[in-house]
């Protein structure tokens, strides 16, 4: 097992670039997820720590030892990085039984028989396929062949493992299930594995850290509970879920703690206190962003009270989607999302108070 360490790489493919300055460290026996938009630069990160594509400026470092470095023209090809590699479009070969998918990366590396025997059974025990050995790869399910992929993947106990969507062609239940799956071989092995999907729900669920990248930059790192409750800056919290993003003023701030600081804003119609990571100035304009789950809605005019941001609004429409209701309440200057209870009492043109507790409310600058 190893770590992964990425010092200010870039690609730039002509004028354009495609991945600018990426400073990130993937820790032993960590899972660490590339998240973001279509074409943001998640795919070429994780091809240039494969050996697959060559930075054009920065370091990558493996295990502690450099294997590309664009200034003194290290590059240490893929085959002698010794990663594991799961990608959406290495799909398992049909021609051949399950086994023999899973011994071809022995085989290519000449390793004695009985060795490769021992290594694919072992593999097939580990995503639960040794049932399957003699199989050809076509009579599969979905799931099964994404399962011998990631048995292929480690059957040379490799330091690292690289892998790029490797659920998005399964059907919704199987990609929750495989998720959960590899997340568990992935703690029981305790391989440091880098893993890119734009699939935000995917990525909370599986990641030890989550980086939200953007046009080519890092715009944040840190846990799936962080990076959902605390987004750095707009972009990242546009990112995740449908939150309300909503224009404000501050009046005052003061420090909660080291990491808090509580925000007095005003708004068109509305006011209250929110929290932020950092200080700002009286008359500073802020993007406050609540998240459905997070507003309650209570009959009009019920007192507010100084814990809580406070809005009068109307329901503009409401929709059933099982768990929960999701409810369009129009207030002065926007409308506000917000998740209910499914089978409460909500009337089209009702006149409302919602209202969200001050730690639900966080601001950006
Ligand atoms: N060989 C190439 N030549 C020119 N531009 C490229 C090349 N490969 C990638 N790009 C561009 O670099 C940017 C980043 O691409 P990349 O595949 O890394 O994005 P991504 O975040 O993985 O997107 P997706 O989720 O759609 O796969 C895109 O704008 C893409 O068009």
């Amino acid at each position: 097992m190893s770590n992964v360490i990425l010092e200010q790489v870039s690609r730039n493919f002509g004028e354009f670039v495609a991945v600018d300055g990426v400073n990130l460290r993937v820790n032993e026996g960590e899972f660490v997820t590339l998240l973001g938009p279509s074409g943001c630069g998640k795919t070429t990160t994780l091809r240039m720590v494969a050996g697959l594509d060559q930075n054009t400026g920065g370091r990558i470092s493996i295990d502690n030892e450099v294997v590309s470095d664009a200034a003194r023209g290290i590059f240490v090809p893929s085959e002698r990085r010794r990663l594991g590699m799961v990608f959406q479009s290495y799909a398992i070969w049909p021609h051949m039984t399950v086994f023999d998918n899973v011994a071809y990366p022995l085989r290519v590396r000449r390793r004695p028989k009985a060795e490769i025997k021992d290594q694919v059974l072992r593999a097939l025990r580990l995503v639960e396929m040794e049932g399957f050995a003699e199989r050809p790869a076509p009579a599969l399910s979905g799931g099964q062949q994404q399962r011998v992929a990631i048995a292929r993947a480690l059957v040379f106990e490799p330091k690292v493992l690289l892998l790029d969507e490797p659920l998005s062609n399964l059907d919704a239940k199987l990609r929750l299930q495989m998720g959960d799956e590899f997340r568990s071989i992935q703690k029981r092995l305790g391989m440091t594995s880098l893993y890119v999907t734009h699939d935000q729900s995917e990525a909370m669920a599986l990641s030890d850290r989550v980086v939200v990248m953007d046009r080519g930059s890092i715009q944040q790192v840190g846990s799936p509970e962080d990076i959902y409750r605390y987004p750095a800056n707009r972009i990242v919290a546009a990112f995740f879920g449908t939150p309300n993003l909503l224009e404000a003023t501050v009046e005052s701030c003061t420090r909660i703690d080291e990491r808090r600081f509580r925000l007095e804003v005003v708004g068109q119609g509305w006011r209250g206190p929110c929290e932020a990571a950092s200080g700002a100035r009286s008359g500073q304009t802020v993007t406050v962003m609540v998240r459905p789950e997070d507003v309650r809605i209570t009959p009009a005019c019920s007192e507010g009270d100084a814990d809580k941001l406070t809005w009068s609004g109307r329901i503009a429409h409401t929709i059933f989607r099982g768990p929960i209701r999701s409810i369009v309440v129009q207030t002065d200057d926007s409308r506000l999302n917000i998740d209910a209870p499914p089978f409460g009492n909500y009337t089209i043109g009702e006149n409302v108070t919602v209202m969200v507790q001050q730690r639900a409310a966080w601001a950006v600058v």
